[in-house]
């Protein structure tokens, strides 16, 4: 039977996960039941109580961790092993200290194929194009200095920077500015901003900070405590492009409140919201 192609980039259809068979018997989620549909180079970003299975759905949807039931495709394939068509960052940047920061930014490109196979042929072409990335985040000047002459939010940069420069079609990042200071943790999002507007690759965000999401995402998902589930689905229709004033608004303002009693909701009760 011919079967339809999934409209959806990101597609989780009823997912559970339990980390290993002694939790799976005693029926211990640490998801649950996880219905996800993503549009093509949507922006999603994922908020909940500490511990509530943000970072395992994470690992879910770039394949370091297989379903116990349910089934998941990215891009149109089901997802058997961890994706090269992703790039990810952290809190930490985990620069490695012994390499100049475009020899960090092209690590990636050292290690996954197809450029693996490339590399020394193509060096040139691909410290070009990591140069013009680091330059479009604001660390031109600094390609060759080493991770410990970078303050934090430049060394995100540069994590970002690593993350993307294989061109992945799928961007995770699990907490990447919480380490950082206000001002440059604003200043994070609209470089974030900026590349994805360019490029409009889909970005999983994970996040604790409730502007963030709304500031940077196109539908915010909240998370139950623990077994983690998706309660509330919040599509943000503020207008873009999103300037930093906008987080001044009534509008934005009201948005983040009403987020944040989904979450004081969850926290108390950890059981489901109305959508
Ligand atoms: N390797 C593991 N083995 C068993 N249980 C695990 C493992 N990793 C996570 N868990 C459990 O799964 C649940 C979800 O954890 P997870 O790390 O995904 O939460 P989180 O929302 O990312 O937390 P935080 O916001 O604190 O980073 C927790 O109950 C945790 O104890």
């Amino acid at each position: 039977m011919h079967k339809e192609p999934s409209p959806w980039f990101v597609d989780f259809s009823d997912v559970w996960l339990a980390y290993n068979h002694e939790l799976l018997v005693e029926n211990q989620f640490a998801v649950e039941a996880i219905d996800l549909k993503v549009r093509q180079g949507e922006f999603i970003a994922i908020v909940g109580p500490s511990g509530c299975g943000k970072s395992t759905f994470m690992k879910l949807a770039t394949g370091l961790k297989m379903p116990s039931m349910g089934k998941i495709l990215i891009d149109q394939q089901p997802v058997t092993g961890p994706l090269k068509i992703s790039g990810m960052a952290f809190q930490a940047p985990s620069l490695l200290p012994w390499r100049t920061t475009v020899d960090n930014v092209l690590l990636p490109l050292e290690i996954v194929e197809p450029y693996r196979s490339h590399f020394k042929a193509k060096r040139k072409e691909y410290e070009e194009r990591a140069r013009q990335l680091l330059q479009k985040v604001g660390l031109g000047g600094y390609e060759d200095k080493f991770p410990w002459q970078l303050s934090g939010g430049m060394q995100q940069r540069a994590s970002i920077c690593r993350a993307l420069i294989h061109e992945p079609k799928m961007l995770l990042l699990d907490e990447p500015f919480g380490a950082l200071d206000a001002f440059t943790r604003e200043e994070l999002w609209c470089i974030l901003r900026d590349l994805w507007t360019e490029q409009k690759f889909n970005v999983i965000l994970v996040t604790h900070d409730l502007r963030e999401s709304v500031f940077l995402a196109d539908t915010v998902y909240v998370m139950s405590k623990s077994p983690g589930r998706f309660v509330v689905r919040r599509e943000i229709d503020l207008p873009r492009p999103r300037d930093l004033e906008i987080t001044y608004t009534q509008e934005f303002g009201d948005i983040v409140h009403e987020l944040r009693g989904h979450i004081g909701a969850v926290r108390q009760t950890g059981a489901s919201v109305v959508p």
